[in-house]
């Protein structure tokens, strides 16, 4: 066979023969020709391409359950199917085994996280889903035989999360019809025995500015698309829900409407997907916010904040001044008008507010404290006004978003997150993708990419400069470095990992520079211009440009500046808490109050909280083990094109993307490194019990082997005197010359090469793998071990239940054994009843002689009858007592011989007395 079709026929992208972009990229093709979408890379990546079309065959209920049914049956290293389920149970499979061997309910030891990366609509919210659906699945499937009285069971509950966010952050784009506008990380908590016990949702960068975008004179379809934009529209498309409009029996809602959205648009109105209809996503957003009209006020709440986006500004002369109408922006700002009140009046109604006037005039002044504590108002000017009312809109929609999100945790968390029970957690993380639109790259877009920056990063370190350092640590040589024959097909500014680290490095420097810039700007209350000069922005409109991984992207400073503040003045706050009728903003407004501390209010910009929220995030991944989903486009045209015209493909579009995800790098050292790396304490804690089952005739199966018991057997193979020792070490040691930690090594040797255990591994194929403290396996040497591993515990298995059997028989004629007294005690009793019984029937009988009349007296029994009863009685009795030779009997036989002798000599007692 030709190696390219070797290669067509390879799951594992670490197998392709010759590591090249272009390798990969043809193998990955011809894959997805034959739907086989998922390929993986390494252990712990998984490579997955978006089909661009629907593919339920790939995930049906048996495709589940098979995989369930290996990562319960197999071990911890057999290679699951190349599927996104397959990678689920990899991790289930990781919590469980380790959750067994862990002495400890230690959180992070095994705590893990599956990273799901990749650029827009490469399908990162599809994968995340059904990582979601496997882990449901795995802990529903368990939860079924060990609980069934819980009403409604946290599985369901947990799924049911997804339609409700995506209702809220979600919008139509040019990358992806239904695209998250905010990123994700759910960590859900397991018990020892693999239960979900429930989760935990944090919210990374909520694009709040997208809700506000001016609406610029536009064809009907612009229009359309421009409303597709908002996040939350397919909450606004509930709006003409029928369903909804019943519920809500407002007689001035399409009046509201109207002023909304333009109503020959109402036609175009549908949601982004059937799930986000309001007849599922009322009851969710009722069941979460625990009240039967909760829908219905969030609906209200988000119609005020559109109202309120969209409120006309006038001059003083009564001019309309929209934010896109070209009137001086210096001139003061006036709200009220009579063409505008019912605008203004609905945006105050769906805020909870009576009436108008003090919000507006909120809007219109600034309040400004003096140092000396007196408070004056100041008159704003249009662009400030609309900066006002702009900054309160985003404010409210993100504290709704936050609010829901805070009662959604309620209901999804684990009881006790410090509860001994609680094994660890699994996360998913979904992280928007890298993005570079044409000519509009503002804030937003420098946080996302930066963000991703420090994952790919994370990224890289883990899997290249990590490993290279374990194994300098380890005195072991290094390995995963180019190989020369390679170097040929490739240049090496794209294969070296150090190369690649150095632009990542490089691009999260400038991006960190650019941000302490806007930061120190905003705190300092300078002029936005100096922004450009801070960042030596070459272009005169403000642009610069950073060399990202995944390519250049330039970047429109103008907007940074008001962006970053984004600040809701503190004044509007109070006014809004103070005069809200709705019982729902109140509550909002309160919890926003109570998340941040005033200084975060006042000084923190949209930057500094991100960084914050990203660095911890970045930590918790530390602390975690991580499994990567990497996401790629078939093709990067745009996502409605590539729906319409199929799903194409373009090697160059993939190409790209490999390499700025950079897999090739981290595949290149996987194919040359060991997989698998233990402690010499862990790969005994696991394989010890290899080497006992070979001699020891009785081993522990279920107990990890003690060192004296590993003593013993080192000692039974080396022909050591097998006598108990005080100090079996120093013994050992004096006897074999090692260290503690040599002795370690050599049993894991010996259990390696088959000669403390069944049967040897596989030989390693590349240089030494006994590093100082850690014993570094290849995946076929792990693999064999997990099969020796699984068999003998299956033979202990049977072995238990053997014993299990005969201690259980045993006991039961123990017990027999002991009630063998009390049982003779109340036959002999009975026996004795029945003769008195018997002689009083005599007397009377003689008496009846005498009298030579036959007896009717109730109760009256023969002698004959009475004998025949004595009789039968001591037969069953007997049978009772001593039926038939069984193993029990044969077990304990004289406990048989005491009881037949007993039986037998009652048996002649009672005849004796019969006669
Ligand atoms: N495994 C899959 N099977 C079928 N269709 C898929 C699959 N993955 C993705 N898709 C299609 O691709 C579209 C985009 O996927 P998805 O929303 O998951 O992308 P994304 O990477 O999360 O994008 P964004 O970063 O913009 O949120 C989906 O709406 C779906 O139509």
């Amino acid at each position: 066979m030709s190696e390219a079709s070797n290669d067509e026929s390879i799951d594992d992208l670490c197998q392709l023969s010759v590591q090249s972009c272009q390798n990969m990229c043809h193998s990955l093709h011809r894959r997805y020709i034959r739907s086989q979408i998922y390929t993986w890379c390494g252990a712990n990546t998984l490579v997955a391409v978006n089909p661009c079309q629907p593919l339920p065959e790939l995930y049906t209920e048996s495709v589940l359950n098979y995989c369930l049914t290996a990562s319960q049956t197999q071990s911890l290293l057999t290679k699951q199917p190349p599927h996104v389920y397959g990678l689920a149970a990899v991790a289930y499979h990781n919590l469980l085994v380790n959750s067994s061997t862990s002495s400890c309910a230690g959180e992070g030891t095994n705590a893990q996280t599956l990273i799901v990366s990749g650029v827009s609509g490469s399908g990162k919210t599809e994968s995340s889903k059904h990582l979601l659906r496997f882990l449901s699945h795995a802990s529903s499937s368990l939860s079924c035989q060990q609980d069934c009285s819980q009403t409604e069971p946290i599985e369901s509950v947990i799924e049911a999360v997804n339609p409700l966010l995506e209702c809220f952050g979600n919008a139509c784009t040019d990358e992806n019809e239904n695209s998250s506008r905010f990123g994700r990380h759910l960590e859900l908590r397991f018990n020892r025995q693999g239960r979900l016990l429930g989760g935990q949702i944090r919210v990374l960068l909520l694009e709040r500015g997208r809700a506000l975008q001016p609406c610029a004179d536009a064809s009907q379809q612009q229009q359309l698309q421009h409303w597709r934009d908002r996040p939350f529209y397919s909450l606004l498309c509930c709006l003409y829900d029928t369903d909804f409009r019943a519920d809500l029996n407002d007689e001035n809602l399409d009046k509201r409407l109207s002023l909304i959205v333009d109503p020959g648009l109402h036609s175009g109105h549908r949601p982004l997907s059937p799930s986000h209809s309001w007849t599922k996503v009322a009851p969710l957003l009722n069941r979460f916010l625990s009240a039967a009209t909760a829908s219905r006020e969030v609906a209200r709440l988000l119609a005020g904040i559109l109202l309120l986006a969209r409120l006309p500004i006038t001059t003083s002369s009564g001019a309309r001044d929209s934010i896109s109408d070209k009137l001086d922006e210096n001139s003061p700002a006036e709200f009220l008008s009579e063409s505008f009140a019912d605008a203004e009046a609905a945006a105050c109604s769906g805020l909870g507010l009576s009436e108008a006037g003090q919000l507006l005039a909120c809007l219109a002044g600034a309040r400004i404290e003096s140092g000396r504590g007196s408070v004056f108002v100041r008159a704003c000017t249009i662009r400030e006004c609309a900066g006002r009312r702009d900054a309160v809109c985003r404010f409210l929609y993100g504290s709704l978003f936050a609010y829901l999100v805070g009662r959604i945790n309620r209901c999804i968390q684990a009881g006790d997150a410090n509860d001994a029970t609680a094994s660890s957690t699994i996360g998913i993380l979904d992280l928007y993708g890298f993005e570079n639109f044409l000519g509009r790259n503002g804030l937003d877009q420098l946080l996302i990419n930066f963000a991703n920056e420090r994952l790919q990063q994370f990224y890289l370190n883990h899997f290249v400069l990590a490993a290279k350092q374990e194994y300098t640590a380890e005195r072991l040589p290094w390995e995963g470095d180019i190989d020369p024959v390679e170097d040929e097909f490739n240049s090496l500014d794209s294969a070296n990992s150090l190369v690649e680290l150095s632009v990542v490095t490089e691009a999260i420097g400038q991006a960190e520079r650019c941000l302490t810039a806007l930061e120190e700007l905003c705190r300092l209350n300078r002029p936005d211009r100096q922004l450009a000069d801070r960042l030596n922005c070459s272009s005169s409109n403000g642009d610069f440009s950073i060399r990202h991984f995944a390519g250049k992207v330039a970047y429109s400073i103008q907007q940074f500046p008001a962006h970053n503040r984004d600040r809701c003045p503190p004044e509007l706050v109070s006014l809004l808490r103070e005069q809200t009728q709705s019982l729902m903003l109140r509550e909002i407004l309160t919890d926003s109050a109570s998340n941040a501390t005033v200084s975060s209010f006042v000084l923190a910009g949209v930057s500094v909280k991100f960084r914050q929220d990203l660095a911890r995030l970045i930590d918790r991944l530390r602390s975690t083990r991580p499994l990567w989903i990497r996401c790629l486009r078939p093709s990067l045209v745009r996502f409605d094109m590539m729906m319409e015209t199929g799903a194409g493909w373009s090697d160059e579009d993939v190409a790209k993307q490999l390499e700025s995800c950079g897999l090739l790098p981290a595949t290149r050292a996987a194919r040359r490194l060991h997989p698998v790396r233990l402690t010499y304490a862990e790969f005994l804690t696991r394989y010890g019990c290899l080497m006992l089952a070979r001699r020891d005739p009785h081993p522990r199966p279920l107990n990890s082997p003690s060192p004296a018991e590993f003593e013993l057997a080192y000692r039974r193979q080396n022909d050591l005197p097998t006598t108990p020792s005080r100090t079996p070490e120093r013994l050992l040691r004096r006897r074999t010359g090692a260290s503690p930690a040599d002795h370690q090594r050599r049993l894991a040797a010996g259990i390696l090469t088959g000669r403390l255990a069944g049967k040897a591994c596989p030989p390693v194929r590349f240089g030494r793998q006994f590093g100082r403290g850690k014993l570094f396996l290849t995946a076929g040497q792990a693999a064999e071990l997990d099969r020796q591993l699984a068999q003998h515990r299956s033979a202990s298995a049977v072995r238990l239940q053997r014993a299990v059997r005969t201690w259980l028989l045993a006991r039961r004629h123990r017990q027999r054994q002991r009630q063998a007294p009390q049982k003779t005690e109340s036959f002999v009793k009975r026996r004795q009843e029945l003769v008195e019984l018997a002689n009083a029937n005599c007397q009377q009988e003689q008496q009846e002689q005498q009298q030579q009349q036959r007896s009717t007296a109730p109760g009256f029994v023969s002698r004959h009858r009475l004998g025949r009863q004595c009789r039968r009685l001591s037969e069953a009795s007997r049978r009772q007592l001593f039926r038939g030779p069984t193993r029990a009997e044969r077990l304990l036989p004289y406990a048989r011989q005491r009881g037949l002798a007993a039986a037998r000599g009652l048996e002649d007692a009672l005849d004796d007395d019969l006669e």
